[in-house]
């Protein structure tokens, strides 16, 4: 059972579970740098769902892989439930995404001969105390498709499968890129009601990146970034369920 948020601000833990503080990223091209982070700092409280928006090109995915330990800051302190990850080698840093991190992107990416459980069986199969995979699926309202293979489910549910295959191992944290991108809105407010019950339920971290200034209506906070930095933060008065917001 995964302790509640008031249980686990009186354990002695801090309530930050990742902090990142003047993270920087250029991308050198031949002659061309590009400061995609530009001294970004950044907190993420335990069990709390945060929206990151930003246009295009404002280092949105740049940060999210940072974060995510699929991309090293060249500026800048990284912190993970107490560990620094600034310095931590390759091995410590795929220890970190294999035990801690989950991810969403945008293209659900499932293994189109495995059935929806079989493709959640390959992340539990190598995790340390897993959910079962029916259980994960039945997490995200897929119970009743556990035996279908890709192209036989919609876009809204084979991307509620890639949430599943992405909590089943039971991650920290859970960094979701545009999930909705490639959705009707109806289809995507089940992703988001799949994620928000995630949240919920297993007091899971989640950043989610998306363009729709709509979904920050779902969340505890929301930033905003431009040029690399987060020039903006607010936390709405109240988060709404999934159900009651549209775009
Ligand atoms: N591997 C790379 N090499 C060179 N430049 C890069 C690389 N990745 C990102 N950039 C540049 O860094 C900047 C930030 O890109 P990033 O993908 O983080 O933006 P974003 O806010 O996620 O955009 P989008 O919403 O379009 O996905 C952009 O100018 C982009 O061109």
């Amino acid at each position: 059972m995964p302790a509640s948020k008031s249980d686990k601000q009186t354990s002695g833990q801090t309530d930050i579970l990742m902090e990142g503080r003047g993270l920087e990223r250029t991308f050198i091209t031949g002659e061309v740098s590009v400061h995609a982070l530009r001294g970004v700092d950044i907190s993420l409280k335990r069990g709390e769902l945060v929206v990151l928006l930003g246009h295009s090109g404002s280092g949105k995915s740049t940060l999210l892989n940072i974060l995510g330990g699929l991309d090293r800051a060249t500026a800048g302190t990284l912190h993970f439930d107490g560990h620094d990850l600034t310095h931590a080698s390759d091995d410590e840093l795929t220890r970190y995404r294999r035990r801690s991190v989950g991810f969403v992107f945008q293209f659900y990416n499932l293994v189109a001969g495995l059935t929806a459980k079989e493709n959640v069986s390959l992340v539990t199969e190598i995790a340390k105390s897993p959910m079962k995979p029916e259980e994960a699926l039945e997490l995200v309202g897929l119970g009743n498709r556990v035996q279908h293979f890709p192209a036989q489910l919609s876009g809204g549910e084979q991307q509620r499968v890639a949430v599943a295959r992405a909590i089943a191992k039971r991650p920290q944290i859970l960094f979701c890129d545009e999930p909705t991108g490639a959705l009707d809105s109806q289809t995507g407010i089940r992703v988001l009601e799949a994620l928000d019950r995630v949240n919920r339920e297993l007091s899971t971290t989640m950043l989610i990146i998306t363009h729709n200034v709509g979904i920050g209506e779902i969340a505890d906070r929301v930033l905003r970034m431009q040029d690399g930095l987060i020039i903006e933060e607010t936390a709405p008065k109240r988060r709404l369920k999934p159900s009651e917001i549209s775009w």
